[in-house]
């Protein structure tokens, strides 16, 4: 499917952005181009691979000029670029509409005038139900990319999303920091041992890109099924397969945390279609006449559940070891540990 084309991955030095190119590089593919702001990211990659399919672009999607300066002859684009730090974002919410909303629809802008074929927007759960900055920018996303697909036959650019969970072990998420506490000999720190978030693998994160990039159709969003724990219970995980004596300490929720996230509000869930490891969540796509849509007796109250990290497979702790010890990142620092 790739062969001999070009991609563009906007975050492209982001744990994300490094696994799509990692899963691209030794294939028949023609370019994969990554852009973002930090050049000393971007260098290090460069250096690391020393590999002439991989090209760097800085710039910044706040900035429509320099997205399409990255954009010619590029036939697919994943969009991970975003503010994704949700305490962060509570403190600067503008911050988080130039780069997750304005940004987004820079890069559709540029996508649909230079015509590329496919452009697929990376979400996340805290966009469903949004209490904090960091998902309510994420949800006004989802609107702009699904409003944006309405504007633009799909023969020309197809525009659609996946939503994911938390990736497990990503740069600045709480796997990383739990480690870091433990080697040096801090208390961990958990702020809530009820919270629950789903876990996903960088390896199923790309799976589900991938599979929006083979299924979706304009303005769909796709969501992959995920098992979730307890951070308790992650916690107590980490520190057994580190085999790690440090004592837990209760911080309490951050700034805009919830208790639970969901990958498919109700709403969604009603017009959800299942495909098994995934679901696929259409887009509406009615205009604002709406009398001509209704059927009597076709109405649909939101009776259904949601979809949500509490309700769905929770892993126990042996299940989260697995899962942990199945992480490279995870590997090499139990490696360097001398305990694997
Ligand atoms: O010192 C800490 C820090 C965090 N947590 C908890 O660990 C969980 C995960 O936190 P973190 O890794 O910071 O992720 P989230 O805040 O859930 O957000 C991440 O996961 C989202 C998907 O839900 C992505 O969209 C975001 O970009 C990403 O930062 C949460 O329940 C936190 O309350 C702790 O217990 N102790």
């Amino acid at each position: 499917m790739f062969k001999g084309k070009t991609i563009l991955i906007t975050g492209g030095t982001g744990s994300f952005g490094n696994a799509v190119m990692k899963r691209f590089l030794n294939t028949d593919i023609a370019e994969i181009r990554i852009f973002s702001r930090d050049e000393k990211k971007q260098d290090d990659m460069r250096k690391l691979y020393k590999n002439d399919k991989l090209k760097f672009y800085i710039g910044d999607v706040r900035d429509l000029a320099s997205v399409k300066n990255a954009i010619h002859d590029v036939d697919y684009i994943f969009h991970a670029a975003a503010l994704k730090q949700v305490p962060s974002c509570e403190f600067f919410p503008l911050e988080a509409v130039k780069t997750n909303i304005l940004g987004t629809d820079n890069v559709l802008t540029a996508a649909i005038e230079c015509g590329i074929k496919k452009v697929i927007c990376l979400s996340t759960d805290k966009a469903a139900y949004p209490i904090n900055a960091m998902g309510i920018s994420k949800a006004m996303m989802e609107k702009v990319f699904v409003a944006k697909s309405r504007t633009i036959s799909s023969d020309r650019t197809l525009i659609c999303g996946t939503r994911y969970g938390n990736v497990m072990a990503s740069r600045g998420s709480v796997i990383p920091l739990f480690i870091e506490q433990i080697k040096s000999g801090q208390p961990i720190t958990i702020t809530d041992p009820y919270m629950t978030r789903f876990l996903m693998s960088l390896d199923e994160a790309v799976e589900l890109v991938l599979f929006a990039f083979e299924n979706a159709e304009a303005g769909d969003i796709m969501v992959q099924k995920a098992p979730a724990s307890t951070i308790g219970d992650l916690a107590q995980a980490i520190k057994e397969v580190f085999h790690a004596e440090n004592e837990i300490k209760i911080i309490g929720t951050r700034h805009g945390e919830k208790l639970y996230e969901t990958l498919l509000t109700k709403e969604e869930y009603l017009v959800a279609e299942d495909m098994g490891g995934f679901f696929r969540i259409p887009a509406d796509k009615r205009d604002l006449n709406y009398d001509k849509y209704f059927v009597v007796g076709n109405q649909r109250l939101s009776t259904s559940d949601e979809y949500n990290s509490h309700n769905t497979e929770r892993l126990n702790i042996n299940q989260i070891k697995e899962k942990l010890l199945q992480i490279k990142d995870i590997q090499f620092e139990l490696e360097r540990w001398g305990r694997y």
